[in-house]
């Protein structure tokens, strides 16, 4: 019998096409100025039981295909990984369907969650992107990002996260008081949908607060 005309793809080939992605991702989200600095992780996921996951302390503008791991979603992250690993392995664990994971940390994202921690969330609503997220059809849904205080201790952050968000399955989105923003999505497409989304989103709402005032 002959070979199939399409191999199935290698655990090694589904790590190089899940580089390349974030490689590219990290470029346009730097220059979009969404990462400063050495700020940002991204990850994709290749398996049901791995990710890719960004190395450490790297501008994410900058990232090389050696600068993304494969890491198990169940294990401890490794020394030099990430140091928010944890906030992305939570969420393959938890949401069978994640394929990307973005972390950003804009000005806007930054300013707007220390601001608006006291309420614990975000809502957003009469704004015609909201149909950008998820699967919203309409300006008039009422979106809820959650706020989480930020914290050093990250497992516990994460742990914090998880909870949560196993309440609120329709959540693609979260701010870290004074920090960032994660979001992701059922492809890297998706979620980078999202971040851009909710950065002008968020956007839109610092403005509004401004002209309140
Ligand atoms: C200089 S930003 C502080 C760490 C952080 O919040 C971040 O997003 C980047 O951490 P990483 O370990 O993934 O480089
Ligand atoms: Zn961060």
């Amino acid at each position: 019998m002959s070979a199939p005309a399409v191999a199935s793809t290698s655990p090694s080939t589904a790590l190089a096409d899940a580089a390349r992605e974030i490689v590219e991702v990290g470029r346009f989200l730097s220059v979009r100025n969404f990462v400063p600095a050495t700020s940002g992780n991204f990850s994709r996921r290749l398996d049901a039981r791995t990710a890719a996951v960004t190395r450490s302390g790297v501008d994410k503008g900058e990232l090389t295909e050696a600068d993304v791991w494969a890491l198990d979603i169940h294990a401890p992250p490794p020394p030099g990984s990430s140091a928010e690993t944890h906030l992305h392995l939570h969420l393959y664990r938890d949401r069978p369907h994640v394929q990307a994971v973005l972390h950003t940390h804009s000005m806007v994202s930054a300013l707007l969650s220390n601001l608006r921690k006291a309420e614990g969330e975000l809502r957003l609503s009469d704004f015609e992107l909201l149909k950008a997220l998820g699967d919203n059809k309409t300006h008039e849904a009422t979106v809820s990002i959650p706020i989480f205080p930020n914290d050093q201790d990250v497992p516990r952050l994460a742990a914090r996260a998880s909870e949560l968000l196993a309440q609120r399955p329709e959540c693609v989105a979260y701010l870290i008081a004074g920090h960032g923003l994660y979001t992701w999505g059922r492809s890297m497409a998706e979620a980078r949908r999202h971040t851009v989304a909710l950065e002008h989103l968020l956007t839109y709402e610092l403005e509004t607060m401004k002209v309140r005032r």
